[in-house]
């Protein structure tokens, strides 16, 4: 049994807890459920840098990256540096995360922010769009292509931009489909926790062009990027590089200036 499965086992059951205690009808009534769409695809298509930077405490492969910030500041810090969007881990148990860090960060911010979240019920978007997600991420390791069509579409029709993730080319395959926005390529293999960009290289060309294409985990140097950018990717998400600093979003803003003067 791999990570994402002892994950997911966890979360059908926190799914269940989570719909006894909150209804629909109360989720439906949250001052935030109607708000327009707010695109990372659009942001990232329009951007020189590409830079969605995560708000992430903890994580499997690393445990501990950075328990003492403030997910105010380190949101109000990456949206001065000028990120396109920010990434917010909302799961407990692995990550330290919370729906209220998504909350705080809606709070404090206007960019568009993905609820970074192991999602396998519809359930959990209508949490995204009541707590002031803008994007969503689903898991193609996870998720059958039935599953896959479905919760997009479901996604699209709250207004959500949907970032599809895979790791091959075999869940690429059964993931094209047009309700989704973005393409996501994890660089980090979930059997050993060794990172390569070499998995973003490799699927880049499988990638249909009508898709954003983003780069997911292991990015921390601007030559990666320049990198990946000539595999046509326009998304670079970013976690621990940044979090495991004192100051994420002055980390952010430097990299940023560095990357655009090149
Ligand atoms: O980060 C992990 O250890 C991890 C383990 C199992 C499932 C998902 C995991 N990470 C989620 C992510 O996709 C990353 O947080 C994100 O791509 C940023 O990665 P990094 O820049 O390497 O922190």
């Amino acid at each position: 049994m791999n990570i994402l499965d002892k994950i997911v086992i966890d979360k059908r059951k926190e799914v269940i807890l989570r719909k006894s205690l909150i209804p629909i009808k109360q989720l439906e009534q949250s001052v935030l459920f109607d708000r327009p769409e707010n695109s990372l695809a659009i942001a990232l298509r329009n951007s020189a840098s590409g830079i969605i930077a995560e708000h992430k405490r903890r994580s499997p492969s690393k445990s501990e990256i950075n328990q003492s910030l403030n997910v105010q500041d380190v949101a109000t810090g990456y949206e001065d540096a000028g990120v396109c969007g920010m990434s917010v881990l909302t799961d407990a148990k692995y990550f330290g995360g919370s729906l209220d860090d998504l909350l705080i960060a809606r709070a404090a911010t206007k960019f568009p922010l993905l609820r970074k979240e192991f999602i396998i019920d519809e359930y959990q978007l209508l949490e995204a769009k009541a707590y002031g997600a803008d994007v969503i991420l689903l898991i193609a390791a996870i998720l059958s292509k039935e599953e896959i069509k479905n919760l997009s579409e479901f996604a699209k029709s709250l207004k959500l931009n949907v970032l599809l993730e895979v790791h091959n080319e075999k869940e690429l395959q059964k993931s094209i489909m047009p309700s989704l926005d973005m393409l996501g390529v994890n660089n980090r293999n979930l059997k050993t926790f060794d990172v390569s960009l070499e998995t973003s290289k490799a699927l880049s060309t499988l990638i249909p062009d009508d898709f954003v294409k983003v780069s997911e985990s292991g990015i921390s140097s601007i030559a990666a990027i320049q990198d990946l950018k000539n595999y046509g990717y326009q998304g670079f998400l970013i976690g621990e590089n940044f979090m495991k600093t004192d100051a994420p979003g002055a980390h952010a803003k430097k990299f940023i200036e560095q990357l655009e003067a090149k």
